[in-house]
Protein backbone atom coordinates (compact mmCIF):
# COMPACT_ATOMS: atom_id res chain seq x y z
CA UNK A 1 0.00 0.00 0.00
CA UNK A 2 1.20 3.35 -0.66
CA UNK A 3 1.52 6.58 1.30
CA UNK A 4 -0.96 7.96 -0.32
CA UNK A 5 -3.57 5.10 0.23
CA UNK A 6 -3.30 4.65 3.81
CA UNK A 7 -6.30 4.59 6.03
CA UNK A 8 -5.72 8.22 8.06
CA UNK A 9 -5.29 7.61 11.82
CA UNK A 10 -6.87 9.12 14.72
CA UNK A 11 -5.58 9.48 18.25
CA UNK A 12 -7.64 10.39 20.72
CA UNK A 13 -7.83 10.61 24.60
CA UNK A 14 -4.08 11.61 24.68
CA UNK A 15 -3.63 12.82 28.51
CA UNK A 16 -1.19 14.89 27.16
CA UNK A 17 -0.57 15.47 23.96
CA UNK A 18 3.39 17.62 23.88
CA UNK A 19 3.08 19.20 20.66
CA UNK A 20 6.24 21.60 21.33
CA UNK A 21 4.54 23.89 19.19
CA UNK A 22 5.66 27.78 19.73
CA UNK A 23 5.48 31.23 17.09
CA UNK A 24 8.84 31.32 18.08
CA UNK A 25 11.27 30.08 15.04
CA UNK A 26 14.50 28.99 15.20
CA UNK A 27 16.49 27.59 18.40
CA UNK A 28 14.70 28.24 21.75
CA UNK A 29 16.61 29.48 24.65
CA UNK A 30 15.93 30.14 28.43
CA UNK A 31 12.68 29.55 29.13
CA UNK A 32 11.67 29.21 25.53
CA UNK A 33 12.72 25.84 26.29
CA UNK A 34 9.99 25.12 28.55
CA UNK A 35 7.30 26.19 26.33
CA UNK A 36 5.74 22.53 25.85
CA UNK A 37 2.56 23.42 23.75
CA UNK A 38 0.85 21.17 25.71
CA UNK A 39 -2.60 20.18 24.68
CA UNK A 40 -4.64 17.93 27.51
CA UNK A 41 -6.87 15.46 26.51
CA UNK A 42 -5.28 16.31 23.25
CA UNK A 43 -6.20 14.68 19.59
CA UNK A 44 -4.14 13.88 16.60
CA UNK A 45 -5.62 13.32 12.61
CA UNK A 46 -2.89 11.97 10.85
CA UNK A 47 -3.42 11.90 6.66
CA UNK A 48 -1.00 11.30 3.97
CA UNK A 49 1.73 10.60 6.36
CA UNK A 50 1.23 14.55 7.79
CA UNK A 51 0.11 16.20 10.42
CA UNK A 52 -3.65 17.03 9.18
CA UNK A 53 -5.27 18.63 12.44
CA UNK A 54 -4.44 18.59 16.42
CA UNK A 55 -6.50 19.92 19.35
CA UNK A 56 -8.64 18.55 22.09
CA UNK A 57 -9.99 15.37 21.61
CA UNK A 58 -13.52 17.12 22.12
CA UNK A 59 -13.22 19.46 19.21
CA UNK A 60 -11.47 16.70 17.04
CA UNK A 61 -15.15 14.57 17.82
CA UNK A 62 -17.27 17.50 16.87
CA UNK A 63 -14.86 17.85 13.66
CA UNK A 64 -14.06 14.53 12.54
CA UNK A 65 -17.01 11.88 13.85
CA UNK A 66 -17.97 11.45 10.18
CA UNK A 67 -15.10 10.25 9.27
CA UNK A 68 -14.52 8.37 11.95
CA UNK A 69 -15.41 5.02 10.10
CA UNK A 70 -12.26 6.03 7.43
CA UNK A 71 -9.53 5.61 10.35
CA UNK A 72 -7.72 3.90 12.20
CA UNK A 73 -8.66 4.96 15.97
CA UNK A 74 -5.79 5.06 18.91
CA UNK A 75 -7.28 5.36 22.04
CA UNK A 76 -4.07 7.17 23.90
CA UNK A 77 -6.25 7.27 27.83
CA UNK A 78 -3.28 8.03 30.82
CA UNK A 79 -0.54 8.15 27.98
CA UNK A 80 1.25 11.02 26.50
CA UNK A 81 2.14 11.73 22.64
CA UNK A 82 5.40 13.67 21.97
CA UNK A 83 7.05 14.27 18.61
CA UNK A 84 9.52 11.46 17.43
CA UNK A 85 12.83 12.30 18.84
CA UNK A 86 15.54 13.75 16.88
CA UNK A 87 19.28 12.53 17.90
CA UNK A 88 21.15 15.32 16.61
CA UNK A 89 24.73 13.76 17.35
CA UNK A 90 25.70 9.74 16.50
CA UNK A 91 28.52 7.62 15.26
CA UNK A 92 25.98 4.84 14.66
CA UNK A 93 27.51 3.38 11.65
CA UNK A 94 30.40 1.52 13.05
CA UNK A 95 31.55 -2.08 13.38
CA UNK A 96 32.78 -4.24 16.00
CA UNK A 97 32.94 -3.22 19.43
CA UNK A 98 35.53 -2.27 22.27
CA UNK A 99 34.67 -4.20 25.42
CA UNK A 100 38.44 -4.31 26.39
CA UNK A 101 38.39 -0.61 26.28
CA UNK A 102 35.83 -0.48 28.93
CA UNK A 103 37.75 -3.09 31.17
CA UNK A 104 41.04 -1.19 30.55
CA UNK A 105 40.02 2.45 31.58
CA UNK A 106 37.95 0.73 34.63
CA UNK A 107 41.49 -0.22 35.42
CA UNK A 108 42.74 3.42 35.10
CA UNK A 109 43.78 3.89 31.47
CA UNK A 110 42.17 7.23 29.96
CA UNK A 111 40.45 7.61 26.53
CA UNK A 112 43.48 9.50 25.31
CA UNK A 113 45.82 6.78 26.29
CA UNK A 114 43.68 4.14 24.36
CA UNK A 115 43.44 6.02 21.40
CA UNK A 116 47.34 7.10 21.18
CA UNK A 117 48.12 3.55 21.88
CA UNK A 118 46.45 3.02 18.90
CA UNK A 119 42.94 1.62 20.02
CA UNK A 120 39.76 4.35 20.55
CA UNK A 121 38.95 5.46 16.77
CA UNK A 122 42.01 3.98 15.24
CA UNK A 123 40.31 0.15 16.63
CA UNK A 124 37.47 1.14 14.75
CA UNK A 125 39.05 2.45 11.50
CA UNK A 126 40.84 -1.12 11.15
CA UNK A 127 37.14 -2.62 11.56
CA UNK A 128 35.35 -0.21 8.98
CA UNK A 129 38.28 -0.86 6.30
CA UNK A 130 38.04 -4.87 6.68
CA UNK A 131 33.98 -4.95 6.63
CA UNK A 132 32.15 -5.05 3.57
CA UNK A 133 29.47 -2.39 3.42
CA UNK A 134 27.05 -5.32 3.48
CA UNK A 135 28.34 -6.13 6.57
CA UNK A 136 28.45 -2.50 8.55
CA UNK A 137 24.80 -2.13 6.78
CA UNK A 138 23.70 -4.89 8.56
CA UNK A 139 25.07 -3.96 11.66
CA UNK A 140 24.01 -0.85 11.65
CA UNK A 141 20.27 -1.04 10.52
CA UNK A 142 19.67 -3.55 13.95
CA UNK A 143 21.32 -0.63 16.18
CA UNK A 144 18.64 1.56 14.33
CA UNK A 145 16.15 -0.70 15.06
CA UNK A 146 16.55 -0.14 18.59
CA UNK A 147 16.66 3.81 18.40
CA UNK A 148 13.42 3.11 16.88
CA UNK A 149 12.11 1.38 19.54
CA UNK A 150 13.39 3.92 21.89
CA UNK A 151 11.50 6.80 20.43
CA UNK A 152 13.92 7.99 17.58
CA UNK A 153 12.35 8.96 14.31
CA UNK A 154 15.21 10.70 12.79
CA UNK A 155 19.20 10.93 13.36
CA UNK A 156 22.49 12.43 12.45
CA UNK A 157 25.60 9.80 11.87
CA UNK A 158 29.23 11.27 11.26
CA UNK A 159 31.34 9.42 8.86
CA UNK A 160 35.15 9.71 10.78
CA UNK A 161 36.12 5.60 10.99
CA UNK A 162 37.21 5.15 7.54
CA UNK A 163 39.67 8.20 7.60
CA UNK A 164 41.20 7.68 4.18
CA UNK A 165 39.09 8.61 0.73
CA UNK A 166 37.41 5.09 -0.13
CA UNK A 167 36.81 4.41 3.57
CA UNK A 168 34.79 7.75 4.78
CA UNK A 169 33.00 7.40 0.93
CA UNK A 170 32.21 3.86 2.27
CA UNK A 171 30.59 4.98 5.36
CA UNK A 172 28.93 7.83 4.00
CA UNK A 173 27.14 5.57 1.17
CA UNK A 174 26.00 3.14 3.70
CA UNK A 175 24.48 5.70 5.41
CA UNK A 176 22.75 6.92 2.43
CA UNK A 177 21.84 3.22 1.62
CA UNK A 178 20.51 3.20 5.07
CA UNK A 179 18.63 6.36 4.85
CA UNK A 180 16.64 4.73 1.87
CA UNK A 181 16.21 1.57 3.35
CA UNK A 182 15.76 1.90 7.23
CA UNK A 183 12.29 4.31 8.81
CA UNK A 184 14.36 6.24 10.44
CA UNK A 185 15.77 9.83 8.52
CA UNK A 186 19.28 10.07 8.47
CA UNK A 187 20.99 13.35 8.42
CA UNK A 188 24.96 12.05 7.48
CA UNK A 189 28.04 14.57 8.84
CA UNK A 190 31.34 14.22 6.67
CA UNK A 191 34.22 14.15 9.77
CA UNK A 192 37.14 12.66 8.08
CA UNK A 193 38.90 14.97 10.47
CA UNK A 194 37.85 12.54 13.72
CA UNK A 195 41.47 11.65 14.04
CA UNK A 196 44.88 11.48 12.24
CA UNK A 197 44.81 7.96 10.91
CA UNK A 198 47.77 5.56 12.30
CA UNK A 199 49.37 6.01 8.56
CA UNK A 200 49.80 9.73 8.92
CA UNK A 201 50.77 9.57 12.93
CA UNK A 202 53.45 12.58 13.01
CA UNK A 203 52.02 14.10 9.73
CA UNK A 204 48.89 15.55 10.60
CA UNK A 205 49.67 18.02 7.54
CA UNK A 206 49.69 15.20 4.82
CA UNK A 207 46.37 13.80 6.26
CA UNK A 208 44.82 17.36 6.49
CA UNK A 209 45.66 18.27 2.64
CA UNK A 210 43.94 15.28 1.81
CA UNK A 211 40.69 15.41 3.72
CA UNK A 212 40.37 19.24 2.27
CA UNK A 213 41.47 18.87 -1.83
CA UNK A 214 40.56 15.11 -2.03
CA UNK A 215 38.02 14.05 0.35
CA UNK A 216 35.47 17.09 0.92
CA UNK A 217 35.44 17.42 -2.97
CA UNK A 218 34.65 14.07 -2.91
CA UNK A 219 31.73 14.00 -0.60
CA UNK A 220 30.26 17.27 -2.08
CA UNK A 221 30.72 15.85 -5.71
CA UNK A 222 28.39 12.40 -4.34
CA UNK A 223 26.71 15.20 -2.13
CA UNK A 224 26.85 12.08 1.00
CA UNK A 225 26.73 14.80 3.53
CA UNK A 226 25.01 17.94 4.74
CA UNK A 227 27.23 18.67 7.72
CA UNK A 228 30.82 18.87 8.34
CA UNK A 229 32.44 18.18 11.69
CA UNK A 230 35.93 18.21 13.12
CA UNK A 231 37.43 16.61 16.38
CA UNK A 232 38.99 19.56 18.00
CA UNK A 233 40.73 18.02 20.92
CA UNK A 234 44.54 18.28 22.16
CA UNK A 235 46.43 15.81 20.29
CA UNK A 236 43.74 15.08 17.48
CA UNK A 237 43.38 19.12 15.36
CA UNK A 238 44.45 22.33 17.28
CA UNK A 239 41.97 25.24 16.67
CA UNK A 240 43.63 26.38 13.74
CA UNK A 241 43.56 23.11 11.97
CA UNK A 242 39.96 22.66 12.36
CA UNK A 243 39.47 25.73 11.75
CA UNK A 244 40.77 25.15 8.17
CA UNK A 245 39.05 22.29 7.76
CA UNK A 246 35.60 23.90 8.75
CA UNK A 247 36.17 26.48 6.45
CA UNK A 248 37.47 24.45 3.57
CA UNK A 249 34.15 22.61 3.57
CA UNK A 250 31.90 25.20 4.38
CA UNK A 251 33.05 27.18 1.10
CA UNK A 252 31.74 23.57 -0.84
CA UNK A 253 28.66 23.81 0.67
CA UNK A 254 28.78 21.87 3.96
CA UNK A 255 27.70 23.17 7.09
CA UNK A 256 29.83 23.37 10.27
CA UNK A 257 29.59 21.69 13.29
CA UNK A 258 32.52 21.00 16.30
CA UNK A 259 33.32 17.93 18.43
CA UNK A 260 34.42 20.93 20.76
CA UNK A 261 36.41 21.46 24.75
CA UNK A 262 35.70 17.37 25.37
CA UNK A 263 38.12 16.32 27.11
CA UNK A 264 40.29 19.08 27.73
CA UNK A 265 39.50 23.08 27.30
CA UNK A 266 40.62 23.26 23.57
CA UNK A 267 39.41 26.62 22.10
CA UNK A 268 36.77 24.96 20.87
CA UNK A 269 33.92 26.89 21.02
CA UNK A 270 35.48 30.06 19.92
CA UNK A 271 35.97 27.76 16.49
CA UNK A 272 32.43 27.53 16.69
CA UNK A 273 31.46 30.63 16.58
CA UNK A 274 34.03 32.01 14.50
CA UNK A 275 33.37 29.86 11.73
CA UNK A 276 29.56 29.97 12.60
CA UNK A 277 28.77 26.57 13.44
CA UNK A 278 25.34 25.57 13.79
CA UNK A 279 26.42 23.62 16.66
CA UNK A 280 29.37 23.06 19.23
CA UNK A 281 28.89 19.54 20.85
CA UNK A 282 30.30 18.19 24.45
CA UNK A 283 31.37 21.39 25.59
CA UNK A 284 32.57 19.61 28.84
CA UNK A 285 35.61 21.97 29.84
CA UNK A 286 34.46 25.07 28.07
CA UNK A 287 35.42 27.95 29.68
CA UNK A 288 33.44 30.87 30.91
CA UNK A 289 34.43 33.08 27.88
CA UNK A 290 33.84 29.88 25.48
CA UNK A 291 29.83 30.26 26.56
CA UNK A 292 30.17 33.94 25.89
CA UNK A 293 31.35 33.08 22.45
CA UNK A 294 28.45 30.52 21.82
CA UNK A 295 25.74 32.71 23.16
CA UNK A 296 26.97 35.64 20.97
CA UNK A 297 27.03 33.87 17.95
CA UNK A 298 24.17 32.06 18.03
CA UNK A 299 25.48 28.60 18.26
CA UNK A 300 23.15 25.43 19.59
CA UNK A 301 25.26 23.51 22.42
CA UNK A 302 24.59 19.77 21.94
CA UNK A 303 25.76 18.18 25.07
CA UNK A 304 25.86 14.23 25.70
CA UNK A 305 25.64 13.46 29.39
CA UNK A 306 25.71 9.44 28.64
CA UNK A 307 29.72 10.24 27.39
CA UNK A 308 29.92 12.16 30.42
CA UNK A 309 28.97 9.32 32.67
CA UNK A 310 30.59 6.74 30.54
CA UNK A 311 33.91 8.69 30.94
CA UNK A 312 33.80 9.28 34.47
CA UNK A 313 34.26 13.00 33.82
CA UNK A 314 31.65 16.06 34.99
CA UNK A 315 28.57 16.83 33.33
CA UNK A 316 28.61 19.66 30.84
CA UNK A 317 27.52 23.08 32.24
CA UNK A 318 23.83 22.87 30.89
CA UNK A 319 22.58 25.37 33.59
CA UNK A 320 25.33 27.72 32.87
CA UNK A 321 24.72 27.52 29.36
CA UNK A 322 20.90 28.23 29.08
CA UNK A 323 21.00 31.07 31.55
CA UNK A 324 23.88 32.47 29.26
CA UNK A 325 21.34 32.08 26.70
CA UNK A 326 22.14 29.47 24.45
CA UNK A 327 20.11 27.24 23.04
CA UNK A 328 20.13 23.42 23.88
CA UNK A 329 19.89 20.35 22.60
CA UNK A 330 20.98 16.73 23.61
CA UNK A 331 22.42 13.43 22.09
CA UNK A 332 23.36 10.28 22.64
CA UNK A 333 27.01 10.69 20.44
CA UNK A 334 26.26 6.61 20.04
CA UNK A 335 29.89 5.00 19.37
CA UNK A 336 31.42 2.22 20.08
CA UNK A 337 34.05 3.79 22.75
CA UNK A 338 32.92 6.97 24.61
CA UNK A 339 29.03 6.12 24.80
CA UNK A 340 28.05 2.97 23.62
CA UNK A 341 24.24 3.79 23.99
CA UNK A 342 21.53 3.99 21.68
CA UNK A 343 18.88 5.56 24.20
CA UNK A 344 17.70 9.46 23.67
CA UNK A 345 15.34 8.60 26.65
CA UNK A 346 18.23 7.56 28.95
CA UNK A 347 19.64 11.04 27.65
CA UNK A 348 16.90 12.73 28.53
CA UNK A 349 16.50 11.40 31.90
CA UNK A 350 20.25 12.28 33.13
CA UNK A 351 19.77 15.68 31.01
CA UNK A 352 17.95 16.23 34.05
CA UNK A 353 19.90 14.17 37.17
CA UNK A 354 23.25 15.08 35.78
CA UNK A 355 22.62 18.64 34.36
CA UNK A 356 19.82 19.79 36.08
CA UNK A 357 17.37 20.45 33.05
CA UNK A 358 14.18 20.65 33.63
CA UNK A 359 12.05 17.75 31.76
CA UNK A 360 10.91 20.81 29.86
CA UNK A 361 13.97 21.88 28.69
CA UNK A 362 14.87 18.18 28.36
CA UNK A 363 12.08 17.65 25.94
CA UNK A 364 12.96 21.10 24.18
CA UNK A 365 16.52 19.61 23.70
CA UNK A 366 15.34 16.30 22.70
CA UNK A 367 12.95 17.03 19.79
CA UNK A 368 12.77 20.92 18.60
CA UNK A 369 16.33 21.98 19.43
CA UNK A 370 17.69 19.15 17.98
CA UNK A 371 15.72 19.28 14.62
CA UNK A 372 17.25 23.01 14.77
CA UNK A 373 20.83 21.39 15.13
CA UNK A 374 20.05 19.36 12.28
CA UNK A 375 18.02 22.52 10.35
CA UNK A 376 15.42 20.25 9.79
CA UNK A 377 12.81 22.15 11.85
CA UNK A 378 10.95 23.00 8.99
CA UNK A 379 9.53 19.12 8.99
CA UNK A 380 9.94 17.42 12.14
CA UNK A 381 10.47 17.98 15.96
CA UNK A 382 6.85 19.69 16.86
CA UNK A 383 3.52 18.31 16.14
CA UNK A 384 2.05 20.93 14.02
CA UNK A 385 -0.24 21.01 11.18
CA UNK A 386 1.65 20.23 7.87
CA UNK A 387 4.75 18.75 9.43
CA UNK A 388 5.69 15.11 9.56
CA UNK A 389 3.54 12.73 11.28
CA UNK A 390 7.22 11.12 12.85
CA UNK A 391 5.37 10.58 16.58
CA UNK A 392 5.74 8.64 19.70
CA UNK A 393 3.03 7.25 22.10
CA UNK A 394 4.53 6.88 25.99
CA UNK A 395 2.71 4.82 28.70
CA UNK A 396 3.28 7.75 31.18
CA UNK A 397 0.47 10.04 32.23
CA UNK A 398 2.45 13.36 31.77
CA UNK A 399 5.91 14.15 30.51
CA UNK A 400 7.32 14.88 33.79
CA UNK A 401 6.95 11.17 34.55
CA UNK A 402 8.72 10.15 31.04
CA UNK A 403 12.03 11.82 33.00
CA UNK A 404 11.56 11.08 36.59
CA UNK A 405 11.12 7.33 36.04
CA UNK A 406 14.50 6.23 34.61
CA UNK A 407 15.72 3.07 33.00
CA UNK A 408 12.39 1.55 31.58
CA UNK A 409 11.50 1.66 27.77
CA UNK A 410 8.34 3.91 28.53
CA UNK A 411 7.91 3.88 24.45
CA UNK A 412 4.32 2.27 23.18
CA UNK A 413 4.04 3.03 19.76
CA UNK A 414 6.06 5.13 17.06
CA UNK A 415 4.54 6.64 13.61
CA UNK A 416 7.25 7.59 10.85
CA UNK A 417 5.49 9.52 8.15
CA UNK A 418 2.20 8.46 9.63
CA UNK A 419 3.14 4.86 8.98
CA UNK A 420 3.18 2.69 12.73
CA UNK A 421 6.70 1.14 13.07
CA UNK A 422 6.81 0.28 16.95
CA UNK A 423 3.96 -1.29 18.71
N1 LIG B 1 35.27 12.34 20.64
C1 LIG B 1 35.29 11.91 19.51
N2 LIG B 1 34.41 11.08 18.94
C2 LIG B 1 33.47 10.29 19.65
C3 LIG B 1 34.06 9.06 20.18
C4 LIG B 1 34.43 8.16 19.08
C5 LIG B 1 35.03 6.85 19.51
O1 LIG B 1 35.60 6.73 20.59
O2 LIG B 1 34.91 5.92 18.70
C6 LIG B 1 32.73 11.14 20.67
O3 LIG B 1 32.06 12.08 20.22
O4 LIG B 1 32.75 10.88 21.87
ZN1 LIG C 1 31.06 12.49 18.57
Amino acid sequence: MTERQQRPIWIQNISQLVTLASEKKGPRIREEMKELGIIEGGSVWIEDGVIHDIGTTREMILKYLSRAEEADIVDATGKIVTPGLIDPHTHVVFGGSREHEFEMRLEGASYMDIMNAGGGIHATTRKIRALSEEHIFNQTSRRLDLFLQHGVTTLESKSGYGLDLDNELKQLRVMRKLHEKHPIDIVPTFLGAHAVPEEYRGNPEHYIKLVIEEMIPAVVEEDLAKFIDVFCEVDVFNPEQSERILVAGKNKGLIPKIHADEIAENQGAFVAAKVGAISADHLLKVSDEGIQALANSGVIACLLPTTALYLGEKPARARDLIDAGVPVAISTDCNPGSSPTISMPLVMNLACIMMKMTPAESLCAATYNAACALQIEDRVGSIEVGKQADLVLWDVHNHQKLHYIFGVNHVKKVWKKGVKVVG
